[in-house]
């Protein structure tokens, strides 16, 4: 019998050919280990003969960015696989195919989307793409829409609310995003250039006081099925394509984390730009296209959203005047709030993002994260202002302009 044991190259070769029909007898296949990720083991496997790929995507039994000191379960390769196949049903073509899970090994073979980019890579180099903003405004509103108690009957959503309980994940999220950037934390690490900035934070107890509040929604709100960690680097792209991964810290909290996920990571590709675009007027255009983006990613999932909940609701309340246009401002409340406690963890906390890593001089990659920390701070502090997605855009505008 398996027992579980971490696969090497010529492990995920031998478990390929033995325990799938991925693969003819006759295959030729050779393994390249593709994974940059924080926690797991991930294996690119192709066929030489015939061309075809598969990925191979294995949970270590602690966070492997960290070590043997930081153990995490082995359930989340289950949760990963349940998402993405519940996800490919509700909206198909938006991620990966899931061809083969293994419990014990935990393990889950999907479609190799290595002809795709991850995002945050793209933004860096300002490239464009142009069916993005539709693409992920279908995968928000259809997701989260097709999950919540407004489309689900009560008592199949209270199960599914069981099926994806994901309690060890979600404390990393309340850890390393919602309460260590608040506290001058062993497990916090920052750019000594900021330090001014980050103390300011520590003792800032009114955005201490509103953080905790978000908190609070990410603990008790089980509104959607979400994502869990929809950042640019969970987002697989050509300019064509859109794919969604990595869904291993789905459960059932806000809408709003996942929406502000995105947006908060755009806005952290913003930020970067003034390391990374030294003219002027180049970093403008393409910081503008970014905030263009952001406009264009809500005005899709609104649509979207709206067309569901006439179609689709079985609430009874749904139809009640005004019930929709309330839930929605709520969720883009709630979006504004969590875009900016997720921009305030990638420059204090101790995962970063590799858009602002990626600037090697330090006094320009200050001035990217202190942007990142004054617009997530305003997200915070000024989300109850916020009634349109515009409300969220020209508050960035304004910070650069005043800067
Ligand atoms: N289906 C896929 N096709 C191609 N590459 C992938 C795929 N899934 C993951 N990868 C690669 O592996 C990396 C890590 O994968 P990810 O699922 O984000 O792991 P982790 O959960 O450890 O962060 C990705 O950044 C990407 O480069
Ligand atoms: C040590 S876990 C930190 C961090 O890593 C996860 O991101 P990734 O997608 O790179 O695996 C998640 O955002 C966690 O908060």
């Amino acid at each position: 019998m398996l027992r579980y044991h971490p696969l090497d190259e010529q492990g995920a070769i031998t478990y390929a050919l033995k325990f799938t029909d991925l693969f003819p007898e006759n295959a030729q296949l050779i393994c390249r280990k593709v994974g940059d990720g924080n926690l797991n083991l991930v294996f690119q496997l192709t066929d030489k003969r015939s061309g075809k790929s598969i990925i191979m995507k294995q949970a270590r039994p602690f966070a492997r960015a960290i070590g043997e000191s930081w153990p995490l379960t082995l359930d989340r390769a289950r949760i990963e696989s349940q998402a993405l196949i519940n996800h490919d049903r509700i909206c198909p073509g938006l991620v990966p195919k899931v061809y083969h899970y293994d419990r014990v090994l935990a393990l889950t073979i999907m479609e190799d989307l290595s002809n795709h980019l991850i995002m945050r890579k793209g933004l860096a180099a300002r490239k464009r793409y142009p069916h993005f903003a539709s693409h992920i405004g279908t995968f928000l509103a259809r997701t989260l829409f097709m999950t919540s108690d407004i489309a689900l009957p009560a008592q199949t959503k209270k199960k599914r609310t069981v099926q994806f309980m994901n309690p060890e994940m979600c404390k990393i999220s309340e850890d390393l995003i919602f309460t260590y950037p608040y506290f001058d934390s062993g497990e916090n690490q920052f750019n000594p250039l900021i330090a001014d900035t980050v103390e300011e934070i520590w003792m800032n107890n009114q955005l201490k006081l509103e953080v905790a509040k978000l908190k609070d929604g990410f603990l008790t709100h089980a509104q959607a099925l979400i994502h869990g960690d929809l950042h640019t680097g969970s987002i697989m792209v050509t300019e064509e394509d859109t794919k969604v991964i990595d869904p291993e810290f789905t459960f059932y909290g806000p809408m709003g984390f996942d929406i502000g996920a995105v947006i908060g990571n755009l806005l952290l590709s913003f930020a970067s730009h003034e390391g990374h675009t030294p003219d002027l007027g180049e970093r403008m255009n393409y910081q503008e296209y970014l905030l263009t983006m952001i406009e264009q990613i809500w005005t899709c999932f609104e649509k979207e959203f709206r067309q569901l909940w006439e179609k689709e609701a079985k609430e009874r309340m749904a139809v009640i005047p005004g019930y929709v246009d309330h839930y929605l401002l709520q969720v883009l409340e709630d979006a504004s709030g969590y875009a900016g406690c997720k921009m305030i963890r990638r420059i204090i906390g101790l995962a970063h993002v590799w858009d602002l890593e990626s600037i090697s001089d330090p006094k320009l990659r200050a001035n990217g994260e202190k942007l990142a920390l004054s617009v997530g701070q305003k997200l915070v502090l000024e989300r109850r202002q916020v009634k349109e997605i515009y409300d969220i855009t020209s508050r960035v505008r304004q910070l650069v302009e005043l800067g």
